[in-house]
């Protein structure tokens, strides 16, 4: 019986990315083509005594900048920073590009989203100058603002993805305002964040059709699953254009040999490969209404709810990231430095 290795035969079906801005991962089971953080994993980061130096350089220079971004508090500037610098220095170990997420509290305002991609890209030119920014894409929550954001932010050629995805509408959506690529969450967000919480729902079958709606309408847009809860769902998805995969499962699917034949009888990708009739999707780009009636309903109501639930936990960990930015900041004085 013929076995392969599962990180090596999903590498031969999708692009792999990592989940983490932990650079040491990053560096033992890469090299990856992307990677992409969060909230959680910013939160996760600076508070790590072996990134001391990060949020002391994050620190100083959100003192410094403050006054040119003085419409944001001088904690929620430093987390962005922060954000900037774990990518920065993460990018380093892939060969495309990084992924930071605006601030969730924004997740419904239009306005604020777009200013704050748009100070991303100021702070990493204050970095640093030579950075070539097309790398840098900006995570945006798939709401109908997000999505305007998305669709303002494509105009003025900053690259967006469709975070907290868990629908077709929102797929249809985020691929009509030009974001480059998704993240359909396969679970909800609570499954890796309460111990024994689980989704009944998980959305496979969305990944499958998204991609197909995406090609058969020559939409540029990328898949980018995430949220996997097991090796079997990501074997499942072996077809789907790429997988964001945290650290523990990244090393579990380097440890493991599997039988080919099993593997390859598993994907959804490749069951669907022939099922080329094209499904008419309605377009949302124009008709909010429309939008927000379906989007309501879709997967019996759940997606609606999935959507907020992750939005709500990426500003818990927005609120603790900031919380523990503000006590560092009355801990210890942070002079401007000079840029
Ligand atoms: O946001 C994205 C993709 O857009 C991901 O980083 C997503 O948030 C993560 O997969 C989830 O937060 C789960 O992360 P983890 O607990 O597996 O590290």
């Amino acid at each position: 019986m013929a076995t392969v290795n599962l990180l090596e035969y999903l590498r031969s079906r999708t692009q792999v990315d990592i989940d983490t801005y932990d650079i040491e991962a990053s560096k033992e089971i890469g090299p990856f083509q992307d990677a992409t953080g969060n909230q959680f994993e910013i939160q996760a980061e600076i508070v790590k005594p072996n990134r001391s130096a990060v949020l002391k350089r994050s620190l100083e220079l959100a003192t410094t900048i403050h006054p040119q971004f003085a419409t944001i508090t001088l904690e929620e500037l430093a987390v962005e920073v922060a954000g900037i610098e774990l990518a920065l220095e993460v990018i380093q170990t892939v060969h495309g590009n990084v992924h930071v997420m605006i601030n969730p509290s924004y997740s419904y305002n239009t306005e604020a989203i777009v200013a704050n991609a748009q100070r991303f890209h100021l702070i990493c030119q204050i970095i640093d100058p030579g950075f070539d920014k097309s790398r840098l894409v900006t995570k945006v929550p798939a709401t109908w603002e997000g999505m305007k954001a998305a669709h303002q932010l494509k105009r003025s050629g900053i690259k967006t993805l469709a975070t907290t995805l868990f629908s077709m509408e929102q797929a249809i959506l985020a691929g009509e305002a030009g974001c480059i690529s998704i993240s359909p969450f396969l679970h909800e967000l609570k499954t890796e964040t309460y111990e024994g919480y689980k989704d009944t729902n998980p959305i496979l079958g969305v990944c499958v059709q998204a991609q197909q709606f995406y090609r058969q309408n020559s939409l540029p847009t990328r898949l980018k699953a995430c949220v996997a809860l097991n090796l079997d769902e990501l074997i499942m998805l072996a077809g789907v254009d790429a997988l964001t995969i945290s650290p523990k499962f990244l090393r579990l699917l380097a440890a493991t040999e599997r039988s080919r034949e099993e593997v390859e009888s598993m994907s959804l990708f490749a069951r669907t490969a022939n099922a080329t009739e094209a499904v008419n999707y309605p377009s949302y780009i124009d008709s909010e209404s429309q939008y927000r009636v379906h989007f309501a309903a879709s997967e019996g109501g759940k997606a609606q709810f999935k959507t907020a639930q992750a939005i709500a936990l990426f500003c818990d960990a927005q609120t603790a990231a900031e919380l523990y930015v503000k006590s560092q900041l009355e801990d210890s004085s942070y002079t401007p430095i000079n840029l």
